[in-house]
């Protein structure tokens, strides 16, 4: 690992000296054990703690198999995704490993008692395997976690729609949080040049969701001037999805649960900021009754930073706690965009503001090969910026999701895995120079 370390740090190596590389036989990596996927066993969620699920392992380098790469991991990032699976909720990863194992030989390899997490890394490419022409040991890169089989129609003009679809690093194993990681090399895109490795690594698969999700034509297609209401928007996806409400010029209403947080998205240029704890809204009177007059109050409160109108889409993530209010809020005709149920997947909401207001649900999840493309592209063009507030070392990850799993966190948390420090990989000085104060908003906040 030493070696591969050396050659990535000095800046002469050539594609063919890493071609010459020898891979190690084993690598270090975060993992679940299949034996321990009912340790929780009737804890709430809130209780089950990762730290105690989430694994330091060195495991054996996998096989390499057509249409592959695999990338030595400089940093990567910490995703709810793997929150989800370190509770082993709502299911255990387990169940999606074995599934996708008894599709071919291939895929038998990721189907093991011990689960590689993570859906976001920047790294090097180490070794590429057959018909694989694009990519050469050497390239800087990131990966987006979309692997798909496209062996069916159903996938060939959305990727996400394949039938075989699944999300690296949580349906499928060898994921990023570990210091090798195996990836389809249509998933690698170029490391935007002006990001420390673990700055490259942070918005990946968040900023492509919330790209798809809001921007996109597939999603919510987003127009100048909409009012665009976007919980959590100084969180994983929020902090995103109020960038790309700012820079495409509609009106972010954000909510947020702190002033800190509040702060956060006012110096991103947000004008409409709700502390939900500060006003303290309670959409749900107990368990199972809502609250329509906290609706409205949350209504009212929109109209006073909007001049009286209301919203034209929903960027929705928390589910079931908030999606009454959501589906109320919207403008006629508006759209409610979900791509999650942080608190709850059994939504329950009034139809009849839905159906009588003509508003539209649509569900988003990842975002298909294009979309991921050009979510990163936005990052390496210096439009949009990574939102990481903290970087952990390899060992410390079960603290890094025990802080997402309990909202401690800002934006994005990064971990580091083979790079040896934070702030190394930027090869493009002068333009990070331009964008220093937007890449270290969220630092240390
Ligand atoms: C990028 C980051 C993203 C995120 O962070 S997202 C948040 C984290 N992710 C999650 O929380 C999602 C976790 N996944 C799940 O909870 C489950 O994964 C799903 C609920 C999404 C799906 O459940 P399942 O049981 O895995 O699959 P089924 O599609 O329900 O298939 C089970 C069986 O039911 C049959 N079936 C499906 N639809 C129908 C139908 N319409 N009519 C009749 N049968 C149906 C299937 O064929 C299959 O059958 P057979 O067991 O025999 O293979
Ligand atoms: N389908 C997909 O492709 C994707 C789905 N996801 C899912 O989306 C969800 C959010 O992910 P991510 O943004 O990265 O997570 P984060 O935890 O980083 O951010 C979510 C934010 O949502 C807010 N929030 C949490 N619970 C509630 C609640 N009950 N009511 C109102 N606001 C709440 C919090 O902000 P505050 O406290 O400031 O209000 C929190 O910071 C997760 O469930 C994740 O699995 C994520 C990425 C992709």
């Amino acid at each position: 690992m030493k070696e591969i370390l050396d050659a990535i740090q000095s800046q002469d190596s050539t594609a063919a000296d890493f071609a010459a590389l020898s891979l190690p036989e084993s690598y270090r990596a975060i993992t679940v054990h299949k034996d321990e996927a009912e340790m929780f066993a009737g804890l709430e969620s809130r209780d089950k703690d990762p730290r105690k699920s989430i694994h330091l392992d060195d495991v054996p380098v996998p096989e390499l198999g057509p249409g592959e790469a695999l990338v030595a991991v400089m940093a990567s990032s910490v995703n709810y995704n793997s929150v989800w699976t370190s509770i082993f909720e709502p299911v255990s990863t387990f169940n999606f490993l074995e599934r996708y194992g008894k599709l071919s030989e291939l895929t038998k390899r990721h189907d093991l008692p011990y689960h590689v997490i993570g859906s976001d890394l920047a790294g090097v490419v180490l070794r590429t395997g057959p018909g694989v022409n694009a990519w050469n040991p050497g390239d800087e890169v990131v990966a987006h976690c979309l692997s798909v089989e496209l062996e069916s129609s159903d996938g060939h003009n959305d990727t996400m729609l394949d039938p075989e679809q699944r999300i690296w690093g949580f349906e499928t194993n060898f994921g990023g949080l570990a210091e090798i990681a195996l990836v389809k090399s249509n998933q690698l895109m170029p490391k935007p040049q002006h990001l420390s490795w673990e700055e490259a690594a942070a918005p990946g698969l968040v900023n492509s969701t919330a790209y798809r999700q809001l921007v996109s034509r597939n999603g919510a297609g987003m127009k100048q001037g909409d009012n665009v209401l976007i919980w959590g928007a100084s969180g994983g996806l929020g902090s995103y999805a109020t960038q790309f409400a700012l820079a495409g010029g509609a009106n972010p209403i954000c909510v947020v649960s702190s002033p800190e947080k509040a702060e956060i998205c006012r110096s991103m240029g947000a004008e409409a900021v709700i502390d939900r704890n500060a006003e303290g809204y309670k959409f749900w009177k107990d368990e199972r009754t809502q609250d329509p007059k906290e609706w409205k109050r949350f209504g009212k409160r929109i109209r006073e930073f909007t001049g009286g109108e209301d919203i034209d889409i929903v960027f929705e993530h928390p589910g079931r706690e908030t999606f009454g209010a959501s589906v109320y809020v919207t403008r006629k005709g508006g759209t409610i965009t979900t791509c999650a149920s942080t608190s709850g997947y059994m939504h329950e909401y009034d139809n009849r503001y839905l159906w009588m207001s003509l508003k539209r649900i649509i569900g988003s999840h990842f975002a298909n090969y294009r979309e991921a493309w050009e979510a990163n592209r936005l990052i390496a063009k210096g439009k949009i910026h990574p939102t990481l507030s903290k970087t952990y070392s390899l060992e410390d990850t079960g603290q890094a999701a025990y802080d997402v799993h309990r909202n401690l966190h800002q934006g994005k948390v990064g971990v580091l895995a083979l790079a040896p420090r934070e702030g190394l990989g930027v090869r493009d000085q002068e333009m990070r120079e331009q964008h220093i104060d937007a890449i270290n908003r969220f630092r240390n906040v």
